[in-house]
């Protein structure tokens, strides 16, 4: 049997505007180290990778600073407007090394404490598959409808059909590129991770449990909790 080949994308090209501070959220500081230095550290210590690809923000200045810049297993591009865009970026600097056999991994840089457990899980589950898939957890809150603008609840969803999707999210280059680009070109906006490109473009990803403490910094408490996780996790 052909060996698989991974590839790995971390965006790491967005602004940071919900975490409300004046540096871009990936470089703020995460046990004493960029988060960026922490995402990149872990995902690279965790697995084997054909490459890894990071886009940044085309006015990144922090960049040169970090550890990782002087990580020889990883390149650098320019991200895009909106994630989509910057994945796009990213596997586009593949083109004639990726094939379209080939998995890519694509890991929120704002996900550090993603483990190595759930990364080897994901990879070995999803390798015999045809189509690929993601990290995720079923909800375990109830999930309440609320129209924009409005306080109050207009439905309950039935939870029991819920997952958080996580990330990293594993599909074939030769899939995920095309349903990327489709997905961004006609559906503006409801490109808001890997899977739902691939979904629009009619396939159906699989959700692999993960831990729930593979929290996305997005706001300025997430810091805080990320530094706990980490702490819990590398106590064993
Ligand atoms: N144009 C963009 C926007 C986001 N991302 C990356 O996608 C991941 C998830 O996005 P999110 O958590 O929304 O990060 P930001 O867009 O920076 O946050 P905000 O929406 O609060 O500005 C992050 O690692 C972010 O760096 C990216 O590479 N390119
Ligand atoms: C990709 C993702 O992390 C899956 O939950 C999420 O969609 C990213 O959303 P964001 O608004 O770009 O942070």
């Amino acid at each position: 049997m052909n060996a698989h080949r991974f590839w790995l994308v971390v965006p790491a090209a967005g602004i940071g505007q919900r975490m409300q501070s004046a540096v871009p959220k990936q470089y703020l500081t995460l046990a004493d180290r960029f988060l960026l230095d922490v995402t990149l550290s872990r995902l690279l210590a965790a697995c084997a990778w054909e490459g890894c690809v990071v886009p940044l923000h085309p006015e990144d200045r922090w960049w040169r600073h970090s550890e990782s810049a002087a990580d020889g297993r990883i390149e650098t591009c320019a991200g895009g407007a909106e994630r989509v865009d910057s994945v796009i970026a990213a596997l586009r600097h593949l083109e004639g090394r990726a094939g379209d056999q080939d998995w890519v991994l694509v890991h929120d840089v704002a996900r550090p404490c993603v483990h190595r457990s759930d990364l080897h899980r994901l990879r070995n589950e999803l390798a015999p598959d045809s189509v690929g898939g993601l990290l995720a957890a079923p909800v375990s809150d109830t999930v309440k409808q609320v129209a924009p603008g409005s306080d109050r609840v207009s439905g309950t969803a039935d939870r029991r059909q819920l997952w958080r999707a996580f990330t990293p999210q594993m599909f074939r280059y030769g899939d995920l590129l095309p349903a990327l680009e489709t997905g961004a070109r006609e559906h503006a906006g409801a490109i808001t991770d890997e899977a739902s490109a691939m979904e629009l473009a009619g396939w159906r990803p699989r959700v692999v449990a993960g831990r729930t403490d593979n929290i996305k910094i997005t706001v300025p408490e997430d810091l805080a909790l990320a530094e706990f996780i980490l702490a819990r996790q590398d106590a064993g």
